[in-house]
């Protein structure tokens, strides 16, 4: 298996070592625009082999993607992040142009790819891809509520004094500080609803930190965050590449599935080698319904803007 990881900056480069230690690919390949950074991560790298004990090839470009040809999965993580205090919507305008470019050049290398969309904004960023690629469907995943969950699960954990690993939960909707929806009715503690160890309140809480988890992260370091979003990316490689059919809320566009139409946005998916397979429907309450049009509704005027760049 090839892998291929546009953008060797934060995010790209953590995933592309989470993906080369962890053996996921044969070999990875690690792209930026930015002469000889990703020749420079790319070595630093090879040169954890014989310390961590991994055999994975790497290879780095500058903008050569005849060195990306017949990847099985690739992986776009270019463009620029926010700074605190900004949201992920603002950076339409810069990424756009990126995604739309970085998409076009992987595709004409590697036809057969599976593209997972990373930058931001996520959402209207994997409904560019799938317009622009004219990929099918199944082959377009944006990676958002795999992040966004690992987070919700790691309030819940320290809300409940439990291990991470105890727990479920799902955040669905976009990928966004006011459009991602943590399904709290849904999560568990070893099966049990969490609503029986948790009040309203303390879900609450939960709830209103994992949908601003993101803008935490970005004012806490200064710019957004890579460890947890580089090994979200790699998890869902692995379930790509290993056809391990797990389920797992990524951003897909929607056929009349949760409600809505022509619109990239994340809900629950089984992951394996042809990309996302099967929506799985988990039967949202009216609140929660409500909700999931709302969130469509943000991303989908954010999807207009598409329209007044120029791309
Ligand atoms: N979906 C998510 O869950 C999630 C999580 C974290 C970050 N992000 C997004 O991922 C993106 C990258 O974040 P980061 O922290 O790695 O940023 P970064 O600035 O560290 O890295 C971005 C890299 O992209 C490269 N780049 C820019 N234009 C390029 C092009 N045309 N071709 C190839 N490479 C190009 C830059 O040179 C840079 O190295 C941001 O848009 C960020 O908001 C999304
Ligand atoms: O918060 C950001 O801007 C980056 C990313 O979307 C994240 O959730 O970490």
């Amino acid at each position: 298996m090839k892998v291929t990881v546009v953008g060797a900056g934060n995010v790209g480069a953590t995933c592309a070592d989470v993906l080369a230690y962890r053996q996921l690919a044969d070999e990875v390949v690690l792209l930026d625009i930015k002469e000889g950074l990703s020749e420079g991560k790319g070595l630093d790298m090879l040169q954890t082999a014989t310390l961590l004990g991994f055999g994975t090839k790497i290879t780095a470009s500058t903008n050569d993607y005849s060195k990306t040809a017949g990847s099985d999965v690739v992986l776009i993580t270019s463009g620029i992040p926010r700074k605190p205090g900004m949201t992920r919507e603002e950076l339409i305008g810069i990424n756009a142009g990126i995604v739309k470019s970085v998409t076009e050049n992987l595709i004409r290398y590697s036809p057969n790819a599976i593209v997972i969309v990373i930058s931001n904004p996520m959402d209207t960023m994997t409904y560019l891809a799938l317009k622009s690629s004219g990929l099918p469907k199944n082959r377009i995943i944006g990676m958002g509520g795999i992040l966004d969950s690992a987070r919700f699960k790691t309030y819940l954990s320290l809300a409940l004094n439990a291990s991470q690993h105890d727990i479920e939960g799902v955040v669905i909707g976009g990928h966004g500080d006011t459009t991602m929806i943590p399904l709290t009715r849904l999560a568990t503690y070893k099966g049990v609803p969490v609503s029986q160890f948790l009040s309203a309140e303390q879900l609450k809480q939960v709830a209103a930190d994992t949908m601003v988890g993101g803008a935490t992260l970005t004012k806490l370091i200064g710019t957004s965050a890579w460890y947890a979003p580089g090994a979200a990316g790699a998890l869902l490689v692995e379930s790509i590449v290993r056809d391990q059919k797990r389920v797992f809320p990524c951003c897909v566009v929607l056929d009349g599935e949760y409600g809505q139409k022509d619109i990239c946005l994340g809900v629950p998916v089984v992951i394996g080698r042809n990309g996302w397979e099967k929506i799985i429907d988990f039967q949202l309450n009216a609140e929660e319904q409500e909700l999931f049009n709302k969130s469509a509704e943000a991303v989908r005027s954010m999807n207009s803007v598409l329209s007044t760049l120029s791309l």
